[in-house]
């Protein structure tokens, strides 16, 4: 089978409707949770699978002021959607039209160099005349290679949009077994958690670098069994990670477990380590910096 996969950078002004299109994209059942930290990278929202299509749908990070050279590359990537995203699509709502908070987003897509679409949503709002004016609007100040209307709410559009999507995705394996979606939201959701426990109680202490992956989400009789590795950059990190006798670390499984409990409503056993490993933000493998776990073999 000729397999395809991709990236998809949703971009829209707040209440643009993001979270329903994604839900309708992909399914409320591999829709991730929002769940945004200032210190996502790119934070994988849904993964939809179309025939032999895997699309992936990412979010990108908010702009800050950077420092650091991540910091740096994570704001390049950040308004282009993502230069790791193969296709950029840019979400507007119909009824409020292509407002300032719209504008400097489409002037700044002028420059993104992938693909790019354009989905005007809440059509059932609008009349017809209104959507034919945004989509020229739209098109003169930068051109993009489609245009599509929908109403996320309903759900009338949609499918079109995900069939150029998979028509668009580039040829290649999937970058998550078939059978891995499902669980995938969660995984990553538990390490945003638990990634997020780690800055609230370190970020004056820790570089940026630190990142976490979910290596095992199992369901058991019990609840849910999941492993965790904390990476950071050098041995000194991870010390303070560990803290003395170990009570840092404590404390972020403690807090990182509550809160997933609270999410998936049973018991949850949150096992934690810390790994070195150097230079990891100076390595070029993309799909390692957003956190992506590659199938095996
Ligand atoms: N009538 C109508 N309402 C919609 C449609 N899509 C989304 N909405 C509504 O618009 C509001 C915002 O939708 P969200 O999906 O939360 O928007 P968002 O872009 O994810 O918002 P942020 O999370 O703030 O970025 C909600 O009240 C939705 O129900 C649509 O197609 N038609």
């Amino acid at each position: 089978m000729a397999t395809r996969a991709g990236f998809v950078a949703l971009i829209g002004a707040p209440n643009a409707g993001k979270s329903t299109l994604l839900n309708s994209l992909v399914g409320s059942k591999v829709s991730i949770v929002t769940h945004k930290v200032q210190t996502t990278r790119a934070l994988i929202r849904g993964i939809a699978m179309v025939d032999e299509a895997q699309v992936i749908f990412v979010d990108t990070p908010g702009i800050f002021k950077p420092r650091r050279r991540l910091d740096r590359a994570m704001v390049t990537t950040a308004w282009g959607g993502a230069a790791d995203a193969d296709l950029v699509a840019f979400l507007v709502d119909a009824k409020k039209g292509l407002d300032e908070a719209a504008l400097a987003v489409l002037d700044k897509l002028a420059e993104v160099r992938q693909p790019k679409i354009l989905i005007l949503n809440k059509i059932d709002l609008v009349k017809r005349d209104t959507l034919l004016a945004l989509t020229a609007e739209a098109n003169a100040r930068t051109p993009f290679e489609a245009t599509f209307m929908v109403s996320a709410l309903d759900g009338s559009g949609v499918e079109d949009v995900l069939k150029w999507f998979a028509g668009k995705v580039p040829a290649g394996p999937w970058m998550f077994p078939d059978d891995q979606v499902s669980d995938l939201p969660m995984r990553m959701l538990a390490a945003e958690i638990t990634r997020e426990k780690v800055f609230l109680r370190l970020h004056e202490e820790l570089p940026y670098e630190s990142t976490v992956e979910t290596e095992l989400w199992k369901e058991q009789k019990n609840g849910v069994r999941v492993e965790q590795t904390i990476y950071v950059a050098r041995e000194s990190q991870k010390a303070i990670v560990l803290g003395n006798k170990g009570e840092t670390i404590k404390a972020i499984s403690m807090a990182a477990r509550k809160e997933l409990t609270e999410i998936v409503e049973r018991p949850v056993h949150l096992f934690l380590f810390v790994k070195v490993r150097e230079n990891w933000s100076d390595d070029p493998e993309r799909y390692r910096e957003m956190g992506l776990e590659f199938p095996k073999g």
